[in-house]
């Protein structure tokens, strides 16, 4: 049976207690985190640092973090999230000049490594690094805000992505960002993804536990009627 996973993006959390609203929303349910890093350069929008991400791995989270980085992708901020305790680091290939050297860079610092396509961007980048790295994200929202509202065009990209991946009969996660609500999740399982990052659809609800099980259920159809 496929496994879905489901990961709460932190940009929508209560930064004024975040470790707790971490922990809560992975005692809901919540199978890893999404932690989204902006420098109001690369997107136009400013978050958290490596500092932040130290301070959660030791607020006892020990799920997977997967460090989304919409930043302008130095060597030296890699090295310092991987040092605070990422466990996936993902990056875009229009935030680094060198797309494979930063890719070896992660690689070679025991940390997992993720590239990121926005809706505009096309795929050919996956023709020369398909083989080294261990997850794919798809955006489904243009980089920058939660909130905004799902791509449809983003369905077709997914179900692409996943040919592909059957063809070369290569295994990694392919996660999809943005957008992602109980109303879309299920279209979107069905064309291919494997890990939903979701944001506001869980974090500005009342009952965390309840939204996670909601999205859930959804999931569930996907193994009943095809
Ligand atoms: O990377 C991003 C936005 O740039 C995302 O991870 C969002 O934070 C997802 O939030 P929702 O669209 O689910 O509200
Ligand atoms: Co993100």
């Amino acid at each position: 049976m496929k496994k879905f996973l489901i990961a709460p993006s932190i940009l929508s959390a209560n930064f004024a207690c975040l470790g707790e609203d971490v922990q809560n929303v992975i005692k809901s349910g919540g199978d890893m985190i999404h932690f989204d890093v902006m420098d109001n350069y690369y997107v136009p929008n400013l978050t958290i640092g490596p500092k932040v991400l130290e301070s959660l791995r030791n607020y006892n989270i020990t799920v997977p973090i997967d460090v989304h980085l919409m930043a302008k992708s130095t060597d030296r901020l890699i090295l310092d999230f991987i040092r605070s305790g990422a466990d996936y680091i993902t990056i875009h290939p229009e935030s680094t000049e060198h797309l494979d050297h930063t890719i070896n860079l992660i690689k070679d610092n025991d940390c997992q490594v993720g590239v990121a396509f926005n809706p505009a961007t096309p795929l050919c980048y996956l023709d020369y690094i398909i083989d080294k790295i261990d997850l794919i994200l798809l955006m489904s929202v243009n980089p920058g805000f939660s909130g905004q509202n799902f791509i449809k065009n983003s369905l077709k990209k997914i179900r692409k992505v996943r040919k592909l991946l059957e063809r070369k009969n290569i295994n990694i996660p392919l996660q999809v960002d943005g957008g992602i609500k109980v109303k879309n999740i299920l279209d979107i399982a069905r064309s291919g993804a494997d890990i939903f990052v979701i944001g506001s659809a869980i974090f500005n609800s009342s009952n965390y536990a309840q939204t996670i099980m909601n999205f859930r259920k959804e999931l569930i159809k996907f193994h009943n009627i095809k």
